[in-house]
């Protein structure tokens, strides 16, 4: 006896399809499938400015200690503690110390007005500042004068050299995602180029009879074509260059003539739609012949995947809904760039507490889209069908719920993904 189709590619009732492979399974094939693009270790070296969003391509040691020298962390008074006994105590006040100057020592029974982020001179080992001293001010440049000071503990307001990071130590291990943060160091360390992964090139197809490009008239049985603009801004911000082809028809040999054409010029291809089983299955058709495989992962929505090579270019099919094929870049391509080539950032993850309950195919990793509040709840947009554009764009994280899971309610935690 045949069971009624699933509505979401799978078996009856939520159960694995036959032969299903995991969501981890597949992520590592797509690992495997982008190795070689690693191992060729095309790397460049760019100034800063240049190198924002990429990932690092080796360890960088420090070449120097950061703070480099011992220096002040307030406007204040050089002083060693020793001269400073409890009740404090009257010093002389000698020349100031800005910062960049190389300061004199420091004699016994002196106080030198030293300013944030100048070299302590030799023989001082804190700094009182100016507020505490009496009178808390500085005298002005050349007038002769003592200073009351407190009591003061050896190292107060003192930035220790290498107490940040010392000469030597690793600064930054390769596959570091660089941000600003990341940059800002390099520049403290003097470190003017950085050697980074170069970009990875993607080719992005679009496929569909009923597909038209957005701007145009909009014939009967038609849609828009809304995977190309949000695959492609994904992978932009994901700091990918990305080549669109027009969109093909679903015949094979026009989608394999506008794949061919970029041939050489593109690292990896992308396309959408044509990959389940239908009767017109454009990118299985045209993959005929090529060392390319069409799988079933045990997840929703994003079940139907493609993966191989085209003409000895890796080859990625996503399914065609538009939720199916954002979903499988951010489960797939995302986290296997990010570990591979530290670019772009993981996802964030963080529990939420859901805002009310759910129910999710139990052999199938669920991911569904959901607005995540300043409360840790997570409220889900719209329901599981992998067409709600809208509702995708009124979402700010993704929702998972593992293999396994049948039912969630109210209050149950999940792990979301921060977009
Ligand atoms: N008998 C079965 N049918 C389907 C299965 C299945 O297992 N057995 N799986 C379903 C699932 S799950 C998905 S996901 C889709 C995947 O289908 P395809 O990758 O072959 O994609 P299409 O059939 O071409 O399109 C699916 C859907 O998405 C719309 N679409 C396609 N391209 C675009 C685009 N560029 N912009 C906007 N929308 C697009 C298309 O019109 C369809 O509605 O298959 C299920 N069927
Ligand atoms: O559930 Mo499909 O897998 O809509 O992507």
């Amino acid at each position: 006896m045949h069971s009624p189709p699933h509505p979401h590619g799978g078996a009856p009732n939520g159960g694995a399809p036959h032969q299903a492979r995991s969501v981890a399974r597949h992520r590592d094939a797509v690992t495997e499938l982008l190795a070689p693009l690693l191992a060729e270790g095309k790397t460049e070296s760019l100034p800063l400015r240049d190198a924002l969003g990429r990932g690092l391509a080796q360890d960088l040691a420090a070449p120097l200690s950061l703070p480099p020298f011992a220096n002040s962390q307030m406007d204040g008074f050089a002083i060693n503690s020793a001269d400073l006994p409890d009740g404090g105590a009257e010093l002389r006040v000698v020349d100031p110390v800005p910062a960049g100057a190389t300061p004199a020592a420091l004699d016994r029974g002196c106080a030198a007005p030293i300013m944030t982020g100048a070299v302590i001179p030799s023989g001082a080992d804190a700094v009182v500042p100016v507020e505490r001293a009496a009178p808390d001010r500085f005298p002005a440049p050349g007038v002769r004068s003592t200073v009351w000071l407190p009591a003061t503990a050896e190292g107060t307001f003192v930035r220790a050299a290498g107490s940040d990071i010392a000469a030597g130590e690793r600064a930054l291990a390769a596959g570091t995602f660089l941000g600003p943060a990341q940059l800002g160091l390099l520049a403290a360390l003097g470190i003017g180029e950085v050697t980074v992964h170069r970009t990875l090139t993607v080719l992005l197809a679009t496929t569909g009879d009923e597909v038209v490009e957005p701007g145009r008239p909009l014939p009967a049985g038609k849609i828009y074509d809304s995977n190309g603009t949000l695959l492609e801004s994904a992978m932009r911000q994901a700091g990918l260059t990305v080549v669109r082809t027009a969109i093909s028809s679903d015949r094979p040999e026009e989608l394999r003539a506008l794949l061919r054409s970029h041939i050489g010029a593109v690292d990896l291809i992308v396309t959408t739609g044509g990959v389940s089983k239908g009767a017109y299955e454009v990118v299985r058709q045209a993959m005929d012949g090529q060392p390319a495989e069409f799988v079933h992962v045990a997840m929703q929505p994003g079940g139907p995947q493609g993966i191989g090579q085209f003409e000895g270019v890796p080859f990625l099919g996503f399914p065609g809904n538009p939720v199916s094929c954002l979903v499988s870049f951010e489960m797939f391509l995302r986290p296997v760039l990010s570990d591979m080539f530290g670019s772009p950032t993981r996802r964030i993850s963080l529990p939420a507490r859901l805002a009310h309950g759910l129910t999710s195919p139990e052999h199938k990793h669920q991911v569904r889209r959901g607005s995540f509040r300043s409360d840790g709840t997570v409220r889900l947009e719209g329901g599981d069908s992998s067409h709600l554009m809208h509702a995708l764009a009124g979402s700010n994280a993704l929702v998972h719920v593992p293999v396994g899971v049948s039912a969630l309610a109210e209050g149950d935690e999940v792990e979301v993904w921060m977009s």
